[in-house]
C-alpha cells in the first residue's frame, strides 16, 4: 500500500528530476515526457527567461528587491511541449535568446535571488497541478521542494569531466574551455547555496548517467515510472 505522500489523483502522474549542470536532465526529461504523452516543464527554462529580463532592461541583477519586483510584473509563457517548448517574456519569443552563452553566465545571480525563487517556484507547482495525464518537471529543487511527493524522483548525476565534455561538444568552438567550466562548475558552486541538488533527498533515486546513453537513461526512467504505477494501482 503506498502511503500518503505518494498518492496523487489517477489522471496527473508527476516525475521530478534533479541534477547537476549537464547531467542530462533536460535530454532526458523531454525524452522521457515524450515516451510517455507527458508534458515536461524546464524550471531552469524560467529561471533562464528571468534572466534574460533582467539584462535586458536597467535592473542590475544584484538589486535583488528590483529584480524581484522586475520579475513579479513580467508576463511568462512556459511552454511544457516536450517536442518544442517555447518560452515568451512579455510576449516575446525568447526560447533562443534564452541559451546564449551570456545568459548562463548571469543566471545564478538571479536563480539565488530568494524572493524570484519564491514567485518561480509557485508557478512551477500551479503548472504541474494543472498537467494531466502527467508531467516529468527537472530542475534542481524538483524532488525536494517544488514536488516532494512525487511517485517518481531521481537524482540524476555524471563525473564533473563528462558533464564539462558534454557541454563542451554541445556548444562547439562558440566558447573557451575556461567559459565552460564556468557554465558548469562554478555555476554548480552558486547554485548549491540554495539548492540541494549534489546529494540525493531520503526516497529519491540516484542515476549515474556517466557510463549510459541518453536511451539507457530514459529506459531506467520510464521503468521507475511503470513499477511506480503498478504500485499505486494496488
Ligand atoms: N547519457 C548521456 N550520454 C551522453 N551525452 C548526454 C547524455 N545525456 C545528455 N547528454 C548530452 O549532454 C549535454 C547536456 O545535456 P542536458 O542539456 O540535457 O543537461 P542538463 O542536465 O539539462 O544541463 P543544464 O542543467 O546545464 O541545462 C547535451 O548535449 C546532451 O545531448
Ligand atoms: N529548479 C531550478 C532550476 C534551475 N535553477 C537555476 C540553476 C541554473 O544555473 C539555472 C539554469 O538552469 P539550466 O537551464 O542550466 O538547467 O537555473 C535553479 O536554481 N532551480
Amino acid at each position: 500500500m503506498p502511503d500518503a505522500s505518494s498518492r496523487q489523483p489517477a489522471d496527473r502522474f508527476v516525475v521530478a528530476i534533479d541534477g547537476p549542470s549537464g547531467s542530462g536532465k533536460s535530454s532526458t526529461a523531454r525524452g522521457v515526457a515524450e515516451r510517455m504523452g507527458y508534458a515536461y516543464l524546464d524550471t531552469g527554462a524560467m529561471y533562464r527567461a528571468a534572466t534574460w529580463l533582467v539584462l535586458n532592461s536597467d535592473v542590475d541583477a544584484a538589486e535583488q528587491p528590483l529584480v524581484a519586483k522586475l520579475i513579479a510584473e513580467a508576463d511568462f509563457g512556459i511552454g511544457t511541449d516536450p517536442k518544442a517548448p517555447v518560452f515568451t517574456v512579455n510576449g516575446l519569443d525568447v526560447t533562443q535568446a534564452i541559451r546564449e552563452p551570456q545568459i548562463s553566465a548571469s543566471v545564478s545571480k538571479v536563480a539565488t535571488n530568494l524572493d524570484v525563487r519564491r514567485m518561480l517556484i509557485a508557478r512551477q507547482q500551479e503548472i504541474i497541478a494543472a498537467a494531466a495525464p502527467g508531467i516529468v518537471a527537472e530542475g534542481r529543487d524538483i524532488t525536494t521542494v517544488v514536488a516532494p511527493d512525487a511517485p517518481v524522483r531521481v537524482l540524476l548525476v555524471a563525473d564533473p569531466a563528462a558533464r564539462v565534455a558534454r557541454r563542451q561538444t554541445e556548444l562547439g568552438g562558440q566558447v573557451t574551455i575556461s567559459d565552460v567550466r564556468d557554465q558548469v562548475i562554478r555555476r554548480d558552486r552558486d547554485d548549491s547555496t540554495v539548492a540541494q541538488f549534489e546529494a540525493a533527498a531520503p526516497g529519491v533515486t540516484v542515476i549515474d548517467s556517466t557510463d549510459l546513453t541518453l536511451a539507457q537513461v530514459i529506459d531506467r526512467i520510464c521503468d521507475l515510472i511503470d513499477t511506480a504505477g503498478r504500485t499505486m494501482d494496488v
